[in-house]
Parts: structure tokens; sequence; C-alpha cells
């Protein structure tokens, strides 16, 4: 089985702070500030609440400053009113940032040194920290941050902020004290992963590019040390890699039609195995996902001996025992939903982790490798071509598998997720808002050399919303992805589609007004199903 995934145009690359450097150093003879600060005049001129009010400009003691100075001079010449606040020490500015200071200033303009109380805004533009910022606010930011919070909330006016919300880690997403909570950001050079994972859907708000001329693919250039690339290699052991935000043209070479001559065969057989005592229910959720998307026999295998005989709300589901499940033949393997931590779990996981198909582990199957080292060692000695082992941790989950504590998975979701994907050899999806997804070495493109020393892949997936904070939807995301294994799918592309499909799926739910309060698991199975056919019936480029 061929399980390489390439790479369609029109993928989008999320960059590190430290690649992101790289790429403004090598292309420092450009005027990437002036571009930056002219980018979000122009965005800020089009997002002001009410024209006949003043826009409040915020600058910090870095570059992010320097753009926003750069951007209130562009707005004083489209005759907008504009209120600088900067402590800013002028002898202590780059020199970029120093001059784009100065010409404001030469332009007539006045810089405050707090923020006027009284004043109603049109708009608040946040330039404060940016890429730089990695500590919690300091005096006097802190207080201006809560200020220009309280004031937009008072004006109805919303914040621009430029490259990332201050206070908001780049990198990871993880928010410092005192961060800004923006409804729109403009970002340089390139997209940035803590936008997106995290805190950073909360603060970013609506995301958009500036690109400022740097050509969307320099990015690879700087990532590989070619001759453009800026002096720096001290970093290399550290640099995370460039990922991607994924979209369906990341996996749309398996959204293939059926052919007309298909038959139950060739759909592949989806196994669920779970439904301890009291949990039938996150089984019965797992298959009826599998069921309807698409899998051509779905087998559910129940612990508990009382376990219902049929689903009657699908009985076209197969139940049975869980030992009957294990020596059934099966395409691919869900195991986790409802299991359960005895002893019978844990002897029919163990079971399964010696079965040569594709396995998914959800829930307590995680829990219990996490338990037992010996598990544990089975997963990570399965062979990830023949039999590709898929794990879907909530952050709870991954924490008990990395022996650390949840706060410490969520400052850094990607080092998470990557680094249960290099020590299973797994392909990984860390649940939450922004779903992080990472690869094992060798599989679905993955560069062996990346200078981290971490040879995973890694992508955060932009669907889903808060109303999939409820009980069941890991359930039926492990019976999506199952489906899609028994259908034939590699499991980097399985794993990428089904999160994608399943948040996708709960968004056009809230759009049409079911949830996001009282969104049901249930509900975004057919809904998926919907949106699954759409996609496969659709010509690229796929939206
Ligand atoms: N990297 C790029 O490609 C480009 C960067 N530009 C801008 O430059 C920014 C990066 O500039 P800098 O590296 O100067 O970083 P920042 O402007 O983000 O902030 C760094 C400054 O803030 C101080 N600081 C950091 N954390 C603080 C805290 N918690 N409390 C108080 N002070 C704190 C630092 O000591 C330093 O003076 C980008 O985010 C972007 O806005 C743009 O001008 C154009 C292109
Ligand atoms: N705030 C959110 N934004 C986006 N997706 C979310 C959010 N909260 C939960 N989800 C998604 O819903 C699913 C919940 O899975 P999980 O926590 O395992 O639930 P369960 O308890 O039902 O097993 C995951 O796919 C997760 O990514
Ligand atoms: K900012």
């Amino acid at each position: 089985m061929d399980t390489r995934s390439p790479r369609l145009p029109g993928t989008s690359p999320l960059l590190p702070a430290a690649l992101l450097r790289r790429l403004e150093a090598a292309h420092a003879a450009q005027p990437l500030m002036a571009r930056a600060g002219e980018a979000a005049a122009r965005w800020a001129e089009q997002l002001r609440s009410d024209s006949a009010r003043p826009v409040l400009v915020l600058a910090g003691p870095g570059n992010n400053g320097g753009d926003a100075f750069v951007c209130a001079t562009r707005l004083r010449e489209a005759d907008i009113d504009v209120v600088v606040v900067s402590r800013a020490d002028p002898a202590r500015l780059s020199a970029d940032a120093h001059a784009a200071r100065q010409a404001f200033l030469d332009g007539g303009g006045a810089i405050a040194a707090d923020i006027p109380v009284a004043t109603p805004w049109g708009l608040i533009v946040d330039g404060l920290f940016g890429i730089g910022l990695a500590r919690d606010l300091a005096a006097p930011y802190a207080a201006w941050t809560a200020t220009a919070q309280a004031q937009a909330r008072r004006d109805h006016c919303p914040i621009l902020a430029l490259d990332v919300p201050s206070g908001l880690d780049a990198d990871t997403g993880r928010a410092w004290a005192g961060a800004l909570q923006a409804t729109h950001t403009l970002t340089f050079l390139a997209d940035k992963p803590g936008l997106h994972t995290a805190d950073g859907p909360d603060l970013a708000g609506a995301v958009r590019i500036a690109e400022l001329g740097v050509a969307a693919t320099a990015w690879a250039a700087a990532a590989s040390g070619s001759p453009n690339r800026a002096a720096s290699t001290a970093d290399d052991a550290h640099l995370l890699p460039p990922g991607r935000l994924l979209a369906p043209a990341d996996f749309a070479p398996w959204l293939k039609p059926r052919p007309k001559n298909s038959h139950k065969g060739r759909n592949g057989e989806a196994g669920i195995l779970g439904g301890a005592p009291g949990m039938t229910g996150a089984a019965l959720l797992a298959g009826r996902a599998a069921l309807v998307l698409g899998a051509g026999r779905t087998f559910v295998g129940c612990l508990d001996p009382q376990a219902p005989a049929v689903d009657i709300v699908h009985p076209e589901l197969m139940l049975r025992r869980g030992e009957a499940l294990l020596a059934t033949p099966l395409s691919a393997l869900a195991v986790g939903p409802g299991l359960g931590q005895d002893d019978a779990a844990r002897r029919d996981l163990a079971t399964a982790l010696g079965l040569a198909v594709p396995l998914v582990l959800d829930a307590d199957a995680l829990n219990l490798v996490a338990r037992e080292p010996q598990l544990a060692a089975q997963v990570a000695a399965r062979n990830p071509g023949r039999a590709p082992t898929l794990l879907t941790p909530h952050p709870a989950e991954a924490a008990r598998l990395l022996a650390c504590d949840t706060a410490a998975i969520q400052a850094d979701r990607i080092a998470a997720a990557r680094t249960l994907a290099a020590r299973f050899n797994a392909h990984v999806a860390l649940k939450g808002c922004g779903t992080v997804l990472a690869h094992p070495p060798g599989s679905d493109g993955n560069d062996p050399a990346n200078p981290d020393g971490l040879p995973t892949a890694w992508a955060i997936n932009p669907s889903g919303n808060p109303g999939m904070s409820t009980a069941g939807m890991g359930d039926v995301l492990s019976g999506i992805v199952v489906a899609l294994l028994a259908q034939g799918w590699p499991p980097g592309p399985a794993l990428e589609a089904a999160v994608h499909l399943h948040g996708a799926a709960a968004d056009a739910l809230v759009a049409a007004g079911t949830g996001p309060v009282g969104l049901t698991a249930g509900e975004t199975i057919p809904a998926a199903r919907s949106l699954l056919n759409r996609w496969v019936g659709a010509t690229l480029p796929l939206g």
C-alpha cells in the first residue's frame, strides 16, 4: 500500500517564528515594515465601525510597534484621525522602527503616553507585540490591553491585531497573562500555527495574511538552507519545521467516486471494540458513524455481556461480543469507545495490537496504553506499513501518555502531538480547538531530515466549533476514521480527512442553527455523510 500523500497546490503553510525570522532576514533589503504598515492601514480603513471616530493605535517597543507607526502614518495620510499611544524608548528601537516612528512625528503625528479615557473609538489597532513576545505582558502593557478591551466593548468597535494579538504565542497558541482578544488579525509574511490552535482562534478573530511581496514558496528555501537563507545555524537543532493548515486539497486524491460496479466487499469491514457495562452507547455511536460514512460492513464488539444484540436505530450493524469481533476478518479496527480498563479490556486490547490491520486507539485504549508499559511497547512495535496505528487523544489522554499534566500539553500542542507520533510510531490527532495532526517518521511525505530531531510532519485543523465539546464526539470521530480506513484510505489522509470532515459537519450544523449549545454527537454523523458526498462529487478546487 502506497501511503505517500502528494501535497497539492493550495496547501497553506504555517510557519514557526524562527523560520519567519530567517525569511525576514533573507528579504532584509525589501521594505517589509513599510508594506506591513500599509497593508494594515488599508484593512483598518475598511474595518472602522464609525468613520467619524478616531482610530486608537497602540505601538509597542519592538518592530510590531514599528508596523503600528507606519499604519498610523498611512491612516493620517488618508485623513483619518489617529491617536497613537506608545512609551517606546526611541534609543532602543530597531533602525526600521525608529525610522517609522520618526516619519510619523515628521508628518505631524503626536504620541500619547497613555490611552485617553473618554474618547470613543472607531477602531483599535494592536501593534504592541508580535512574534517577539515570550512572557506575560509587563507594565504598562497589561493595563493597556485591559483598557483597550474594555473601550472596544464600550464603543462596539473592532480590534485589529498586527501580526498576532499581543500576548499570544505565535508558535503554540498559548496566551500569556494580559493577552489581548482581537476581532481581526492581519498576519505578516505567512500564517502562524499559534493563530489556529489552543487560545489562538479565540484571541485572533478573523485572520488574513499579508505576504508583503515575499513569494509564498520562499519559506522552503529559508527552511532548507539555500544561499538565500539568513546566516543561522545555532538554532537548527530546535527549528520546528513548517506545518500545514488543513484543507480538503490535502486529502483530495482519496475523495474518489465509487465505481458503478461496486459491491460491499470493496468498501471494507470496519470493526469497533468497546462498549463495557454502562458505555455501550459509545461503541454504538462509533459503529453508526462507521456505517454511515461508508464502510461496506460494520461490526461492533461490546465487552458488556448484557449489550443489546441489535441496534434498533441501525439494524445494519452487526453486534457481537468483543472476543468474537477479534476473530472476525476486518479491514480496520477502532479500539476504545466505552472500552473501560478492566482485565477483559486489557486482554482484548493486547490481542487487537497484534492484528495486522490499521488500528485506531481512542479513549480507554489510550488510558490502558498510558498505564501499562507492555502495551505501550506493543503499540510502538507495530508495523507502520502493514499495520499502521492511529491515536486520537484529547489533551488529558495525551497527558497520561506523556506522563505530564494537561496544562503542559496545552502549552505546546504541536510538540505534544509530534512527540506522541515519534514515540508510538503512529499517526496522531491531538483533539480540541485546533486539532493537531502529526505523522510518524517516513510516512505521508514526511521529511526524515527535519532539523529538530523529531521526524514528524504536522498540521492543524481549522474546522470545528465549541458545540463539539460534548460527550460522544470523540466516539463519532473514531467511527469516521475507521470507515475511511476500511474503504482503503491510507492512514495519514484518513485521519486528516476524518478530523476535517467531522469539524466541518459540526460547523454546517451550527450555521444552520443546530448548536453550538446542545449540538449532539449523533447529529454530526449524517451531516458528515452529506459533506463527504459533496466533497467526493465536487471538482477541484475544493472548498
Ligand atoms: N518577522 C517578519 O517577517 C516581519 C516582522 N515585522 C514585525 O516585527 C515583529 C517582531 O518584532 P520584534 O522582534 O521586535 O518583536 P516584538 O515587536 O513582538 O516585541 C519585542 C519587544 O518587546 C519587548 N517585550 C517582549 N515581551 C515583553 C513583555 N511581556 N512585556 C514587555 N515587553 C516585552 C522586547 O524586549 C522587545 O523590545 C513582528 O511580529 C511583525 O509585527 C514586520 O515589520 C515585517 C516583517
Ligand atoms: N472547542 C472545540 N473546537 C473544535 N473542536 C472541538 C472543540 N471541542 C471539542 N472538539 C472536537 O470534538 C471531539 C471531542 O472528542 P473527545 O474529547 O474525545 O470527546 P468524547 O468525550 O466524546 O470522547 C474532538 O474531535 C475534538 O477535537
Ligand atoms: K500585535
